[in-house]
């Protein structure tokens, strides 16, 4: 397909996503299906055009002064890609398969629309859903920091791995991924980064020896942050109470060296079962997944039941909004309602729940969202506090790389991508006395 092509495709599946409100994936996913001469290269490009688009839907259409799939894409090219108008007059070619040329209107939007979108509302310029402004005023403080940290949401996510210290050190797998552009990141000891391509095609790392031999995992950089701030150690009964497909687990099962006791399980058996796979290739011996039988249901059977009381550590990796993932994910953030947000809320309080009673006294809860709304963090802890006066604020572990994030109450931790440069994370220790 001609670069010109795949923009005339890119703006069929704006329109589709915008009509049908559908996810992008499946949008996506029909278009390929109903295009099947479009190779995996073709497909890759206009994906990464449309979440491109995602990433800049309101600001590209007010710079543009109209709606619609046609303007988002000329507002993002301009926006996100840096075109200027002749570029994007190249691409608008009216040949082939291309979109017709731009009007003389659209030329004059490209000339003139910063200067507009200069005075547009904070959630056009920060291009976030509207309703979620007042939150993020309340955990940023004023425009200019949500701003800044809304902008840095909008860009596009490194790839990051966690080295699987169980098998491989950092050296190694630096080394072996070398020709793919492999550094250390910042912060975490194990965590290595692999740069975003310019065209925004990620990498596949499957087949790699590395990733076979269970040399690394892909995690956020601000996911692995927020395991070693939950202080596991190797003498210890540790839960990861929401293991999900076991990201944090496996970090935790590094962190205690392969010793201890870890426990992992998730209210859904099914988000689970992925884990398996991840242990085996990981090395890590020292977990114990409990499946629970169907989906875990507030007084029902407690698959934990017998370690109830006993753990020194429990991970609640919770159930949110995924405020804090929408680089990677720039769909979720058009997706997002008050309704989902309420509800993410109260599966909070259910989990801290379930996590107090299987906390010993004398240990610790440690609190995890990938979310930027203070609902969900500050807002749920203080929350928990009052109806569990037995737990108190705790210090997070120390770690070598400090405390990079924003500073939040009771000594918890907001990491983002503006301030680490990594997703939104928000972790809290809670103390059993
Ligand atoms: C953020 S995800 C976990 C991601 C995972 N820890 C990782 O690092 O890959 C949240 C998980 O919480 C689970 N969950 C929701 N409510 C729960 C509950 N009451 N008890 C345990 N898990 C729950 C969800 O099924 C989901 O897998």
């Amino acid at each position: 397909m001609t670069p010109g092509a795949r923009i005339a495709a890119a703006i069929e599946v704006m329109a589709d996503i915008e009509a049908r409100r559908r996810p992008a994936p499946d949008a996506l996913r029909d278009w390929g299906l109903s295009h099947r001469f479009a190779g995996s290269k073709d497909r890759a490009a206009i994906a990464s055009l449309v979440y491109d688009c995602l990433r800049r839907r309101l600001s590209a259409s007010f710079a543009m002064g109209e709606e619609g799939a046609r303007a988002t894409v000329i507002g993002m090219l301009a926006l996100e890609r840096g075109m200027n108008s002749e570029q994007i007059a190249a691409l608008f070619s009216g040949a082939g398969y291309a979109p017709p040329p731009l009007s003389a209107q659209e030329l004059d939007s490209l000339a003139n629309g910063w200067e507009r979108l200069g005075k547009a509302p904070m959630h056009v310029r920060g291009d976030f859903p509207e309703w979620i402004g007042p939150s993020l005023l309340r955990g940023f403080g004023d425009e200019a920091a949500v701003l800044a940290e809304m902008h840095a949401l909008a860009s596009r996510a490194p790839v990051d791995l966690r080295v699987n210290t169980l098998k491989a050190e950092p050296a190694k797998v630096l080394e072996a991924l070398s020709w793919m552009g492999a550094t250390l990141a910042p912060h975490a000891p194990a965590a290595i980064r692999l740069p975003p391509p310019p065209d925004g095609r990620g990498q596949s790392l499957q087949g790699e020896e590395g990733f076979v031999r269970g040399w690394f995992e892909v995690q956020d950089e601000g996911s692995q942050m927020a395991a070693l701030y939950s202080g596991a150690r190797p003498d210890q009964t540790v839960i990861d109470l929401c293991a999900g497909a076991g990201g944090k687990t496996l970090a935790l099962a590094a962190m205690m060296q392969n010793q201890g006791r870890l426990l992992a399980t998730d209210v859904d058996g099914r988000r689970l079962s992925a884990i398996y796979d991840r242990l085996d290739r990981s090395g890590a011996t020292c977990v114990e997944v409990r499946s629970p039988r169907g989906r875990w249901q507030p007084g029902g059977p407690e698959p934990l039941e017998d370690v109830a009381g006993q753990a020194d550590l429990v991970l609640v990796d919770a159930p949110c909004t995924g405020t804090g993932t929408w680089r990677r994910n720039p769909d979720a953030k058009w997706r997002l309602r008050p309704g989902g947000l309420a509800e993410r809320v109260k599966d909070q309080q259910v989990v801290l729940a379930r996590a107090a009673g299987l906390t010993r006294p004398g240990g610790r809860i440690v609190y995890i969202t990938c979310s930027l709304l203070p609902e969900e963090n500050d807002e749920a802890v203080a929350r928990f506090l009052q109806s569990h006066p037995e737990f108190t604020p705790a210090p997070l572990a120390e770690t070598s790389f400090g405390r990079p994030g924003h500073e939040r109450s009771g000594g918890a931790l907001q990491l983002t991508p503006a301030r680490t440069g990594t997703d939104g994370f928000y972790v809290a220790a809670l103390a059993r006395a």
